[in-house]
């Protein structure tokens, strides 16, 4: 029987979700009417179809048919829907605060603009505040491309640099490892911007290390296979690093076999910075506190941990001090009155 007292906690609870990529936040129902909308077939006779193909074994399973699904959308309007959806399911789940990926690379190499991806989703993470939801965009980099085709990439988001807040790096992760992007990552950081890095998702605890000490990253995405190595578990402890790690992404793409295994319990104990996210939550079943439930349903965590990764969630944002402090007040003042 789920507790369902923790289910209204997880609910209530304010947080901050800062690992989602929104084209993966793209819904069946919703890439169906962007096809129709842009005149588009798709290679799927109906949701149904589409969702069924939605059974992966690999990163790379699930990379192939996010790119296919993204190729839906067009316009600056697209862009702002799927960003307008999302931060409806994000507001609904008492999301505050939100960090999104975008991935300029897979629309302006199909000939769509980046103007038209940064304005659509630039003008809804303004139409987002009046949901009580405050959001930052990141432009990541597509590490199975060339660092020369990332730097293209930032060229294209220099005029644009008011409206992100930092670089982020995705994709095929092994055999791409993050010293391949050294170069712009350090470009990237003189421009102002924050650096988060997917590593040690399916990658080894070498590419940890290399986003850490080479790409001198300010946040890891995933971060999983770092627990493999305890002198790394005490570095990243050390820098005060920020974990934002993903439990049904982990768990469709096979990173973790089993939920009941999910390693979020070990790394609090280890005494890192660990978050909760979505990921892609329209093709891994799930949406920010439904990822909480995942592990609460489990025994994994508990209402004092659910807290935790609240706070670090406030914790590990790129919000001024000022705003992080108000935040973590809404949380204290939530769990004094639940
Ligand atoms: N989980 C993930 N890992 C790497 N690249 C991604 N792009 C979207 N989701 C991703
Ligand atoms: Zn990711």
């Amino acid at each position: 029987m789920p507790d369902t007292s923790l289910d209204a906690f997880v609910a209530g609870l304010p947080k901050a979700e800062l690992h989602l990529h929104i084209e993966g936040s793209l819904e069946p129902e919703l890439m169906f009417d962007l096809a129709q909308r842009n005149g588009i077939d798709l290679p799927y006779a109906s949701i149904e179809a589409l969702r069924a193909a939605y059974d992966f074994s690999n990163l790379q399973d699930f990379l192939d048919i996010y790119y296919q699904g993204a190729n839906v959308l067009r316009t600056e309007e697209d862009f702002y829907d799927l960003a307008m959806a999302y931060f409806k399911r994000a507001a609904a789940d008492n999301v505050r605060h939100a960090e999104i990926f975008f991935d300029p690379q897979t629309h302006t190499d199909r000939g769509i603009p980046y103007a038209y991806v940064i304005e659509g989703l630039n003008r809804a993470a303004k139409d987002a505040e009046a949901l009580g939801l405050s959001v930052s965009l990141i432009h990541s980099f597509l590490r199975h491309l060339s660092e020369e085709a990332a730097f293209e990439s930032l060229a294209m988001a220099v005029p644009y640099l008011d409206k992100i807040i930092g670089v982020g790096l995705d994709s095929s992760e092994v055999g791409h490892p993050p010293s391949k992007f050294t170069n712009v990552f350090a470009k990237a950081r003189e421009l102002g911007l924050k650096l988060c890095a997917h590593a040690g998702e399916e990658g080894p605890p070498a590419y940890v290390y290399e986003a850490l000490d080479i790409l001198h990253i300010d946040r890891i995405d995933h971060g999983n296979r770092s627990l493999e190595d305890p002198v790394l578990v005490a570095h990243i402890v050390r820098e005060g690093m920020t974990l934002t790690v993903c439990p049904l992404s982990n768990h469709k793409l096979c990173v973790v076999k089993d939920l009941n295994d999910h390693p979020i319990p070990d790394m609090l104990a280890k005494g890192l910075r660990a978050t909760i996210n979505s990921d892609d939550p329209a093709y891994f079943g799930g949406y920010v506190n439904d990822n909480f439930l995942s592990l609460t349903r489990c025994g994994l965590i508990d209402r004092e941990d659910c807290l935790t990764l609240a706070r670090n969630s406030i914790t590990g944002s790129f919000l001024s001090e000022e705003r992080k402090t108000a935040l973590i007040a809404e949380i204290e003042a939530f769990a004094a009155e639940h």
